[in-house]
């Protein structure tokens, strides 16, 4: 078995009639954090979304797990968090979890669990409509972690976070991943690279680099990878 949970191939995605990811390479590996960052509009959520098979792919292939991205069978088997959250206002918290869990088929006492990893197993009979944005999203995120998919792919996860509530994040992402789980999680934050066991940077949709953080460090002789990042995008101008 390849350690690679995704692998993506000669990336090209056109939107809007522009080509928003011009032939991109990259691997995500299991049991690890991967980084996507990059400005603003650089392409992150459209190669998010390659990833879980919901994008119209003009060259190019994703395979996700060993099938095509976006295969039936991988349903379960991969979690996405978009940036804005997916929860349903009217309903309370538990029963949101509750109805994706039997959606995706995954056990009803994992509700408990993924409530208690958000943070949010206080909020459990509150309507969501009555959550705060950060909460809310929050609650998203626990809709991905059900049913322990072996991927997981997140869109600015920690956007709008306290600081405490971030590292608590953090935390989560890096005990999955020990458990053997692919994260992806993208941010346009530079401050968050350096929590990421591997980096992929993006620029006006290609990617400038895929290496670990001390490997970009090594790579553009700067320690701080916003200063590498830039080194990269100038270098690339
Ligand atoms: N539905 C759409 N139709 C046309 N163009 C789109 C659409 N969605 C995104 N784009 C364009 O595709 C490019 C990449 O967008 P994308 O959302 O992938 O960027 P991003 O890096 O995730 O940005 P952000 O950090 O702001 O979320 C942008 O130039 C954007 O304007």
């Amino acid at each position: 078995m390849t350690n690679s949970a995704v692998t993506g191939t000669g990336l090209r995605v056109v939107r809007g009639g522009r080509d928003v990811l011009r032939g991109v390479g990259f691997a995500i590996p299991r049991g690890s954090v991967t980084g996507l960052l990059g400005p603003s509009g650089c392409g992150k959520t459209t190669l998010m979304r390659a990833v879980v098979g919901v994008q119209n792919v003009a060259e190019g292939t994703v395979e996700v797990l060993g099938r095509p991205a976006g295969h039936p069978d991988l349903r379960a088997r991969v979690g996405y968090a978009t940036q804005n959250p997916a929860v349903y206002a009217d309903l309370t918290v538990a029963e949101c979890l509750r109805y994706f869990a039997a959606v995706l088929g995954a056990p009803a006492h994992d509700v408990d669990r993924v409530l208690a990893e958000v943070d949010l197993a206080d909020r459990a009979a509150q309507l969501v409509g009555s959550l705060s944005g950060g909460q809310r999203g929050r609650a998203s995120l626990a809709v991905a972690l059900l049913g322990e998919p072996e991927l997981l792919v997140l869109d600015e996860p920690t956007v709008g976070l306290d600081p405490v509530l971030r590292e608590d994040l953090w935390a989560l992402f890096h005990r999955l991943a020990a458990a053997g789980t692919a994260l992806v999680v993208s941010s346009h934050v530079m401050d968050e690279a350096a929590r990421c066991d591997r980096l992929l940077f993006m620029r006006e949709g290609h990617v400038l680099a895929d290496d670990t953080p001390d490997g970009l460090r090594a790579k553009t002789g700067e320690q701080d990878l916003e200063q590498a990042f830039l080194r990269l995008a100038r270098a690339a101008a």
